[in-house]
């Protein structure tokens, strides 16, 4: 089921000579393990951005109505109550056109929202639902995916992860996924662990993501502007790019390994063709082509860059099976910068495949 709640219910807001003005609004999505703290954090922005118009959507798993009713928080003490249609159970099965469209449907009744919230259940990887908000700006669609937020618990995040990596032997789990699709993650709960198992959960998100930005909080509570219009799918980012050429200082971090085959390789190069990088992940994302020195094959979940082409400069962005590679002018002369998240990844071979390209 998927609950939408208005933070706030003012009549047709944007209507210019009796015409409904709808300006792309960003979505941004919330995820994390059981009990991390997603549902603190949705009500610690309502709370700070009292007066924002902010929709909020639950997405639960469940089986489908045609229409799923909606309810709940709103703040201020009203109560707003939306419908959100969809043709099957909750927003991450719906087909990718449908889900969006039923967003666009909300706002084209209710106006446009400052933001759109979106918690995942703990049990979903928030894969399907990049996908879904991740659209081609060429579509022109009154939404688009500005982040991934990821929540994990310092006290009990590693132990989670630990246990499910054990139950689900061969397989990334859930956990594992929502930490590297992560852009910025949170780091919650900080106000009941040692310093010891702090290092020990911060060990654990960069043992498989070194690209996002770790935040510690306790209560959800997070500056918004390091949450909220991130732009971190957006062609033109300078800051993604500056983080991207920085992100080579952080390499070689040790931790305790809970799933070895999963984790972070980036790559540094000079001047690239732009044929080749795209080569290079229609081979790894759709023809299983990278293996990693075992013969194993590998799995990206994440990838983004930045190339250096003879015209000037191209963003490289993937999650799963998607890429885009698009212009982008960033202001400093850097190099390329590939950064790879996912499982059996091993530099030398995704180097080699690339020189076939
Ligand atoms: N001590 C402490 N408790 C917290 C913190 N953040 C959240 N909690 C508590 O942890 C519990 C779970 O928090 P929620 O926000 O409901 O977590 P969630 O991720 O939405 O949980 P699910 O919906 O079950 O996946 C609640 O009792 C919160 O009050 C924190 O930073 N410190």
């Amino acid at each position: 089921m998927s609950d939408v709640s208005l933070s706030d219910d003012e009549d047709v807001p944007d209507l210019v000579d009796g015409i409904r003005q709808i300006v792309s609004c960003p979505v941004t999505l919330i995820t994390g393990h059981l009990g991390a703290g997603k549902t603190t954090l949705l009500n610690y922005i309502l709370t700070e951005q009292h007066g924002k118009r902010i929709a909020v959507i639950l997405n639960e798993f469940g089986e489908g109505s045609t229409m799923e009713k909606s309810l709940s928080v709103g703040h201020n003490g009203k109560l707003y109550e939306e419908w959100l249609e969809l043709r099957n159970g909750c927003l991450c099965c719906s087909v990718k056109d449908n889900g969006v469209k039923a967003i666009e449907n909300l706002m084209e009744k209710r106006g446009n929202f400052d933001y759109i919230l979106i918690e995942t259940t703990g049990l979903a990887d928030p894969g399907p639902l990049i996908s879904m908000f991740w659209l081609d700006e060429e579509l022109c669609s009154s939404v688009f995916l500005d982040g991934v937020i990821t929540l994990f618990d310092a006290k009990n995040g590693p132990n989670t992860l630990k246990n499910e990596t054990e139950s689900h032997a061969g397989l990334v789990n859930t956990s594992i996924r929502q930490i590297a699709l992560g852009d910025v993650i949170l780091l919650n709960k900080c106000d009941v662990v040692t310093p010891a198992e702090l290092e020990t959960a911060r060990a654990v998100i960069r043992e498989v993501n070194l690209s996002a930005q770790i935040v510690e909080t306790s209560y959800s509570k997070v500056p918004l502007d390091s949450i909220l219009n991130l732009g971190a799918y957006a062609r033109v980012n300078e800051d993604r790019i500056r983080r991207l050429t920085d992100e080579f200082t952080t390499l070689n971090v040790t931790g305790p390994h809970l799933d070895k085959s999963v984790g972070t390789v980036t790559i540094q190069l000079g001047l690239v063709e732009k044929s080749a990088v795209e080569k290079l992940m229609e081979k790894i994302l759709w023809n299983n082509e990278l293996k990693n020195s075992n013969g194993d094959t590998a799995e990206v979940f994440r990838a983004k860059g930045l190339l250096k082409i003879n015209e000037g400069y191209l963003m490289l962005q993937a999650v799963y099976q998607t890429f885009s590679i698009g212009p982008i002018s960033p202001e400093e002369n850097s190099e390329s910068v590939l950064v790879f998240i996912g499982r059996n990844l091993e530099k030398d071979c995704i180097l080699r495949l690339l020189a076939e390209c």
